[in-house]
């Protein structure tokens, strides 16, 4: 998908939501846990009742791969099911040298038809570039990630600048706004301000609202740029919204909420 495509789901559904399809067989309703397709009835309920208020749905393979070869069929058969209209994302967090990560982008772009892959920046420009390199698609590439563990690395001194600005100013060389986006978490929002000083007119994918804590409102009012640029995730808190018969209404009505905060936000 383009981001011309893409900026056009936002402004015709007034949403820059994604739903994150995180399924844990351990969470979804008891009456669904021993179907022989759990996993995709599950999610195909979910997409059913979201499609309408969301522009992008993020599968985070590791809640597929858990589940061997089963697993990855239900991936499979989710991201088919979404279908062309959502921008779908590969949350994996990919990321080695340059011929392995030929392999990776083969998998997700070639094989599945997914929009774009997260990308882990660690091993530099030939482990990012295999996933530029596709017409129409994106490389999400972790920027300041939502977890405790991003004051480790990503928040400490590099030279006279921080970890996770020096991946911003650098990756952003790497690609264009119309093949790259970064993942800044929810929860960072004492960093919003300055983290769009150095990326103007990226996208960003924005975990961590919801189960985390982030707010909505801060990383709209202060990252949204003149496009929009934001792609807001929110996974357990619409997924799990409801754990009975009618889950997949709950989650409905959780989402509902979230896309009339966004239209209130978009310009
Ligand atoms: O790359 C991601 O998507 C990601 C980056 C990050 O910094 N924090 C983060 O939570 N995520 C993912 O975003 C999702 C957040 O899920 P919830 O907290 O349930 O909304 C999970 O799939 C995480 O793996």
């Amino acid at each position: 998908m383009t981001r011309n495509e893409l900026l056009q789901q936002i402004q015709t559904k007034r949403s820059y939501l994604c739903v994150g399809l995180d399924t844990d067989i351990n969470k979804i309703p008891a009456h669904l846990r021993n179907h022989p397709d759990a996993i995709f009835e599950f999610n195909k309920a979910i997409i059913d009742a979201t499609r309408d208020l969301c522009v992008s749905y993020k599968i985070n393979t590791a809640f597929y791969e858990a589940y061997g070869v089963r697993g990855w069929q239900a991936l499979e058969k989710t991201v088919h099911y979404i279908g062309n209209e959502h921008f779908k994302i590969a949350d994996a967090k990919r990321g080695d040298i340059g011929n392995t990560s030929d392999q990776y982008a083969k998998a997700f772009f070639e094989n599945l038809p997914f929009d774009a892959v997260t990308v882990a920046p660690y091993m530099g420009s030939d482990s990012v570039q295999p996933f530029l390199k596709y017409e129409g698609k994106w490389a999400i590439v972790l920027g300041l990630t939502s977890n405790k563990g991003a004051a480790d690395f990503e928040l400490q001194s590099c030279g006279d600048e921080l970890l996770y600005e020096k991946v911003l100013k650098t990756v952003s060389q790497w690609g264009t706004p119309e093949n790259l986006m970064f993942v800044v978490g929810a929860t960072q929002s004492d960093s919003f301000i300055n983290i769009r000083k150095l990326i103007p007119d990226h996208f960003l994918l924005v975990p961590g609202v919801g189960a985390q804590g982030g707010s909505l409102q801060e990383i709209s009012e202060k990252a949204m740029n003149a496009s929009c640029g934001l792609l807001v995730n929110v996974s357990r808190d619409i997924i799990y919204a409801g754990s009975e018969e009618n889950f997949a209404v709950a989650a409905r009505n959780k989402a509902i909420n979230y896309q009339k905060e966004m239209h209130k936000y978009l310009k």
